[in-house]
């Protein structure tokens, strides 16, 4: 597999951006000729995706370098025989843009001021990294008209009015059906709020050289893409020649309760899939038979019950686990509190989830049982974060819940993230909405607490988000959306990776 560059893997603020932009030009690019380059390579790749020459581009322009970054990409898409129209619904504009405008109309492409009917499709260059305010009601209406066209649009850089860093519309947003994304990931395009705004993701490379990169965001950025590349390597392969069932990682799962029996199911067959060594599966009692018959190779432990059938208590010592995990389906009841206190004293890695962070969000004073030094880690929905921290996933309050309660995170949803105590973050580009339904969490946690036994925190949350997300995406492929049933997912997780891996595959067994 070909290394990945840098340009591929970090994720940058508006801030950030300008810096390394400014780097550029200060090295001898020519603004003009940066544009003509960026633009041109958007405009090449929309040609690919769009030969049809009889449809209507509507092309949108804004005020500054992104509307002149769309009036160049008008220019070409005309001069190849595509009908262009451009909207410029604005009063001043930077000289660049001015002049790109001004050479438009010399080709003889139409340049309304109003908003134009009959378009097929828009390009939306209203504005890129340089907003920085919120927008006035004229464009607030212009937006409004661009998304109730009912026509696709592809966003050039970042839909129009999403704030750059916190991926916040500005009173209002281009709701894009693709956005090209210029040279660098910009960090809002990455955020749970952004979500309805950006629709495909797909980054433009305009080679940004790797020192320019490095000066402004350092050698080990903090902030990066979740890519394959990372991911693969963070899987507990190749097994050791000379592995040994015990050595090969030993979950402890604690899941389920009389109410919500198939969590913990699903839960265990996808830490089966996880390629654990030793799995043991504490349930409520009536569950216990049910468990046996589902997942075989897990050794089942019958916990005593409550009166509404949660897990009284744990008949175990939990000392001798690589691993254990909590959550799925066990309940919010005292019971499940007092466990939950037991093992926040070890010092075994330790993921929680589900009812179990319901728990500790009706009581933060029990995060202070957690050695310091002790691996946790959570894999909460905006939700659950929001009832654990009082505030909604951002990039501020995702690695302030990390570094204050020391843990790794991994936040749910579209592009999810996992972050770490130190500030470093990994945030997937794409996963797909057919997973928001229940029980795909439980296969979430199953998965990340098999390969938490087997492997460092940070390598399997990494590991998991990836793995889990890939193979939605490659169910909904196949059989729709509709089709990403938990029970489906549990089931595909080994044989996606094992097509995913098919070179390493061949590579591990010739070596
Ligand atoms: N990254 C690169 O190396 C390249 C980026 N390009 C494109 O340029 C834009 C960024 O351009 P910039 O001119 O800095 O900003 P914008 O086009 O996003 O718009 C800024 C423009 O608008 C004014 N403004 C800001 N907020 C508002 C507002 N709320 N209402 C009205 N006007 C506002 C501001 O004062 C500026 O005049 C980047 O995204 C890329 O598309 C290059 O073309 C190629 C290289
Ligand atoms: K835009």
């Amino acid at each position: 597999m070909a290394a990945l560059s840098l340009a591929d893997r970090v994720v940058v603020t508006a801030e950030q951006m300008q810096a390394i932009e400014s780097r550029l030009f200060a090295a001898g690019m020519p603004v003009a000729a940066l544009m003509e380059k960026v633009a041109g390579l958007l405009s090449q790749r929309l040609q690919m995706a769009y030969p049809d020459r009889t449809q209507r581009w509507g092309i949108w322009v804004g005020p500054g370098h992104n509307g002149g970054d769309a009036l160049v990409v008008a220019r070409e898409l005309h001069l190849q025989g595509y009908p262009v129209q451009i909207w410029h619904p604005f009063e001043r504009r930077k000289p660049l843009t001015e002049a790109h405008l001004q050479f438009a109309q010399h080709l003889g492409i139409s340049i309304a001021c109003d908003y134009p009917e009959h378009c097929d499709r828009w390009l939306d260059g209203g504005f890129g990294f340089g907003l920085n305010r919120p927008l006035n009601e004229a464009t607030q209406t212009a937006i409004a008209q661009l998304n109730d066209s009912g026509k696709p649009i592809l966003s050039i850089d970042l839909p129009s009015g999403l704030d750059t860093d916190s991926g916040e519309p500005l009173g209002a947003a281009i709701r894009a059906e693709r956005t090209y994304c210029l040279g660098l990931w910009k960090q809002g395009l990455l955020q749970l709020v952004a979500a309805p705004w950006h629709g495909e993701l797909e980054r433009v490379d305009f080679g940004i050289a790797e020192a320019d990169i490095v000066a402004v965001l350092g050698a080990v950025p903090d902030r990066q893409i979740l890519t394959d590349e990372a991911a693969i390597a963070a899987l507990p392969l190749p097994i050791a020649a000379d592995a040994h069932k015990y050595r090969r990682g030993q979950l402890l799962l604690i899941a389920g309760s009389q109410r919500y029996r198939g969590a913990a199911l699903l839960a265990a067959l996808a830490a089966r899939s996880s390629g654990v060594g030793m799995m043991t599966l504490a349930v409520p009692a009536s569950l216990s038979a049910i468990a046996i018959a589902q997942v075989p190779e897990a050794l089942v432990v019958a916990c005593p019950e409550t009166e509404t059938g949660e897990i009284a208590e744990l008949p175990i010592d939990c000392d001798r686990y690589n691993a254990i995990a909590i959550g799925p389906g066990v309940g919010t009841g005292p019971t499940i509190r007092t466990i939950l206190h037991r093992v926040l004293q070890q010092s075994t890695p330790f993921l929680i989830d589900a009812d179990a962070l319901t728990v500790l969000a009706q009581h933060p004073e029990d995060w202070a049982l957690r050695p310091a030094e002790a691996r946790t880690v959570i894999t909460p929905h905006a939700g659950e974060f929001q009832r654990l921290f009082g505030s909604a996933p951002t990039p501020a309050s995702l690695s302030s819940a990390a570094s204050e309660r020391s843990l790794i995170l991994v936040r749910k949803g579209p592009s999810p993230t996992v972050v770490t105590p130190v500030g470093a973050s990994w945030a997937l580009v794409d996963s797909t909405p057919a997973l928001a339904r229940g029980g795909s969490g439980d296969v979430l946690t199953g998965l990340l607490g098999g390969l938490l036994a087997q492997t460092d925190a940070v390598s399997a949350a990494i590991a998991a988000t990836w793995w889990h997300s890939r193979t939605a995406q490659a169910i909904a492929q196949k059989q729709t959306a509709l089709g990403v049933t938990p029970t489906e997912l549990a089931a595909q997780l080994t044989p996606w990776l094992g097509q995913r891996l098919q070179s390493e595959i061949a590579q591990y067994l010739a070596s």
